[in-house]
């Protein structure tokens, strides 16, 4: 009873920071006040960061060694998207990387290689609970990405409502079809949503990852810079979205997504059993086996 009348008391953006310690088990390290505005959270995975003056979050993802989406950082992403979406001042988020060359690599393979299936059916409600959070959120979000942003990683930029990518040799697409499984149908309908069905029918079967210029031609990408420019450019873009109004803003990315997110949530539980199912297919463990090997051999 105390400790809810505490909890009454505290602001959202306090009260989130109570959340955590009881979800996680473990302390996230934050610095700074929690009343600040430029509070900043930090986990092994990733910091989230507000600007108080801009009302533009920065959630930068630093797993090393490619920001792989595993349970933990995924856990992680959900708790900073609702911790920026729940904090009232904030209006942006620029997600982008802290490591060098990476987005990220997409979903960790290691979760769906000989996975334990409890383990396996949260990685992937939690996975499916970051998408829909990302994709339907209030707040203008912007994908800095300086690096490869394959598959899972693919998906994130594509819900983000703008990307800006760095030029060089970096790919982005939905490759899974070249790992032997399937993109399943929410990241499908994100990419129809974002390039188109005709596109997006090409891009799925031949697993196909774009370079910057194709991916910015075919509008997978809408912009392109230097490397170090991106967050730059991410943020500049970023206050032009702010000057419109925001509720008919909301208002109007919701109507083009909710359709979409709510697709998922009907079907939320038999698409964990759909995935489940089809992962633990002895052919598919083989193909994911046989592709983990290859990474591994590539480094030598
Ligand atoms: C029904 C299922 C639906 C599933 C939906 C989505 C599926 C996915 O998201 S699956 C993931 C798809 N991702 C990829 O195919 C990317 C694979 N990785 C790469 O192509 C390269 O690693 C990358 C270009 C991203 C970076 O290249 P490098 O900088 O040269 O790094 P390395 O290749 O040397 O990798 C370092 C280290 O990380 C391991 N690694 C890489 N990606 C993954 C991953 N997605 N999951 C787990 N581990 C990964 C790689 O094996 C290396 O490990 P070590 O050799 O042990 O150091």
């Amino acid at each position: 009873m105390a400790v809810r009348t505490l909890l009454g008391l505290l602001r959202p953006w306090q009260q989130f920071r109570t959340t955590i310690i009881t979800l996680r088990g473990k302390t996230l390290v934050e610095h700074g006040c929690a009343r600040s505005m430029s509070t900043d959270t930090t986990t092994d995975n990733l910091t989230l960061s507000l600007d108080s003056k801009t009302g533009i979050a920065t959630l930068e993802m630093h797993r090393k060694p490619v920001n792989g989406l595993n349970l933990e950082m995924l856990t992680d992403l959900n708790i900073a998207l609702e911790k920026a979406e729940n904090e009232k001042s904030c209006k942006g988020l620029v997600l982008t990387s802290g490591l060098p060359k990476i987005f990220s690599a997409g979903l960790d393979i290691l979760e769906m290689y000989q996975p334990k299936p409890e383990r396996l059916a949260e990685f992937w409600r939690t996975l499916q609970n970051m998408w829909m959070r990302l994709y339907g959120s209030r707040l203008v979000t912007i994908a800095a990405i300086a690096g490869h942003s394959p598959a899972g990683g693919c998906l994130m930029a594509m819900s983000c409502d703008y990307r800006v990518m760095a030029t060089g040799k970096y790919a982005i697409g939905l490759n899974e079809t070249l790992l032997g499984i399937v993109a399943p149908f929410w990241f499908r309908d994100t990419m129809v949503n974002t390039i188109g069905h005709r596109e997006t029918e090409r891009a799925l079967q031949l697993g196909h990852l774009y370079g910057a210029d194709e991916a910015l031609k075919v509008g997978l990408v809408d912009h392109l810079c230097d490397q170090e420019e991106v967050v730059k450019a991410a943020t500049e873009e970023m206050s032009r979205w702010l000057k419109v109004n925001a509720v008919a803003r909301q208002l109007s990315k919701s109507a083009m997504r909710q359709a979409t997110i709510d697709k998922l949530v009907v079907r939320q539980e038999q698409d964990i059993e759909d995935f489940m199912t089809f992962v633990q297919r002895d052919a598919v463990q083989k193909a994911l086996g046989f592709y983990l090997q290859s990474l591994r051999e590539k480094r030598g």
